[in-house]
């Protein structure tokens, strides 16, 4: 990330889950790598909140062991963190009991007056969605103590369990903030090569032109992890593939392919050609979900040469459990851009490759002059946006092999992330999305009727397979690619799921 120059203003950051697993994964190296790049508000505190006991000094420690563990940069115990580390505090606390508030309260007068200046403060909402609410309420009254203007909510994803839910978590919080105070992160929006899709399709003239049904069969995108669901079965038993990732952060990157172009960078403007895309979605019938979706469960096996367990037996996983930890699907988009061009989309855990690419497959030339023998090496033009874990954009196209025959094959022109700009330099996801929240930047994050837009998509597929619980689960192995009926899905289509070389 480059240097700062103008930072963000005097901020108080209450991070509710600050005893968690997400603060110590994502949010606090996020924030100490912002402050390493000289991103930080001159006058800043982080206070994490729980229930659990801590003193300042063994929450810091614990936060410390975080960075070494998942930040993009594990520096030791040297000046930088020992200057970060003053700025963060722990404050034991049940979200539940209301009198509690009140010491939040007191810590921003606190630092108001340190500071000498009424400082911003960010709510950041890291806790299971069910509390969501009640605390949302609970803050409200926090944020009449201070300036309105000057307080933002983050809403961690999932929003909602489902359309309704969503629908009425939108309601509650729009009676209690002005819709600019929310920010609904969805991380995906915050990755470097998911921001550069916007970068592609609108600050060249090559590629817009032919981003359309006239020049593009079909689009493919892949999130696969290699990753089971671990420790985290009690919230995947009420979550599954679907809503975990294809609600979110699956539909969000299909809006970035398959939105019009902006007329500025301004939050609404963006936000509105994304919801137009969503809303242009085809609606799925109940009883067409089976020509559209497909859904898998892993069961035992091997994970690179580890024994792998199955989902039903994970921890806090029903040993007869329905949930899904694979799904794909196949989206239309009924617009005059889109029209007949299918979105194929898979997400899974325990797959073969720790992948995410969105790959856009572009139609025959109209007429093939060359040799009919060269027809035999054509492969359709394609482009491959690899967003983690290389971050690369490869053009296929046909090329003349040298010699003296017209004999072609298909060759790669490939960006690399790595090769341009160096590696280990780019920011991650949630670094660029706390700074935007401390700038009060919400082009990044979901709008209410963004989200419950996402959710009209895939209600139709969450109930039917509800009320149809799978015969055949488990139906793949870990180290595959999903269950045989995700092939069949695109393979009535004439296409392969695209996948990546493993890297040695
Ligand atoms: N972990 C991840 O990688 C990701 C997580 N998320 C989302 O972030 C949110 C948090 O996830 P994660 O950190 O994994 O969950 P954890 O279970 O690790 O953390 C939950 C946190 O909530 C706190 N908490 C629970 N009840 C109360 C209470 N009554 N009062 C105060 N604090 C309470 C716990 O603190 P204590 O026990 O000390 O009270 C703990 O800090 C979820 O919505 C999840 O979906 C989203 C993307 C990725
Ligand atoms: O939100 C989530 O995302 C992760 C995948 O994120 P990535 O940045 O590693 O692609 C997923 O593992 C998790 O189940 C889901 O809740």
């Amino acid at each position: 990330m480059a240097e700062a120059t103008v930072k963000p203003p005097a901020t108080v950051i209450f991070i509710f889950g600050g005893s968690g697993d997400l603060n110590q994964r994502k949010l606090t190296p996020a924030l100490y790598n912002l402050f390493i790049d000289g991103w930080m508000p001159e006058q800043f505190q982080i206070i994490g909140l729980g229930r659990s006991e801590y003193s300042d000094d063994k929450f810091r420690t614990h936060l410390f062991d975080g960075i070494q563990e998942f930040s993009r940069r594990k520096d030791g115990k040297d000046k930088i963190w020992e200057t970060f580390s003053k700025h963060i505090s722990y404050l034991q606390m049940d979200a539940e009991n209301p009198a509690a508030y009140s010491k939040m309260s007191d810590e921003v007068k606190k630092f108001a007056a340190e500071w000498k200046t009424e400082p911003h403060v960010m709510f950041y909402l890291a806790v299971a969605p069910q509390l969501v609410p009640d605390i949302a309420v609970k803050l409200a009254k926090v944020q009449e103590c201070g300036d309105k203007q000057k307080t933002r909510v983050v809403v961690e994803k999932p929003f909602g369990h489902d359309l309704k839910s969503a629908h009425e978590l939108n309601q509650l919080l729009n009676s209690l903030f002005d819709e600019d105070q929310i920010y609904r992160i969805d991380h995906y929006l915050g990755k470097e090569t998911v921001q550069n899709i916007l970068a592609m399709r609108f600050a060249n003239a090559l590629f817009e032109p032919i981003w359309n049904r006239n020049y593009i069969d079909h689009i493919q995108i892949t999130a696969a992890e290699t990753v089971g669901v671990e420790d985290r079965g009690g919230y995947y038993e009420r979550s599954g593939a679907l809503r975990d990732m294809v609600q979110n952060h699956i539909l969000q990157l299909l809006c970035i392919l398959a939105m019009e172009a902006p007329v500025s960078f301004d939050a609404n403007e963006i936000r509105n050609k994304k919801v137009d895309v969503l809303n242009a979605i085809r609606k799925i019938s109940r009883d067409q979900v089976h020509a559209y979706a497909v859904r898998g469960q892993y069961g035992e096996g091997w994970m690179k040469g580890e024994k792998a367990k199955a989902y039903r037996q994970e921890k806090n996983v029903d040993p007869k459990s329905a949930i899904e930890t694979f799904a794909a699907a196949k989206f239309y988009i009924d617009n005059w851009r889109w029209q007949g061009v299918p979105f194929y989309v898979r997400t899974g855990k325990y797959m073969h490759q720790k992948t995410t690419i969105v790959s856009i497959e572009f139609k025959q030339p109209p007429h093939y002059a060359f040799p009919s023998e060269s027809a035999d090496t054509w492969r359709p033009n394609r482009l491959i946006i690899s967003i983690q874990p290389d971050m690369d954009i490869r053009l296929r196209f046909q090329a003349k092999r040298p010699g003296q025959t017209m004999s072609l094959n298909p060759v790669d022109m490939i960006f690399s992330y790595k090769d341009a700009y160096g590696a280990g330099h780019e920011p991650e996801a949630y670094e660029t999305l706390l700074l935007d929240v401390m700038e009060g930047n919400a082009t990044q994050f979901m709008r209410a009727d963004q989200v419950e837009a996402a959710w009209k998509v895939v209600m139709p597929i969450i109930e039917a397979w509800e009320a149809r619980p799978p015969v055949d689960f488990p139906n793949y192995a870990p180290n595959s690619w999903g269950p045989e009926d995700a092939e069949a899905l695109i393979a009535r289509d004439g296409h392969n799921w695209v996948t990546l070389p493993t890297k040695g």
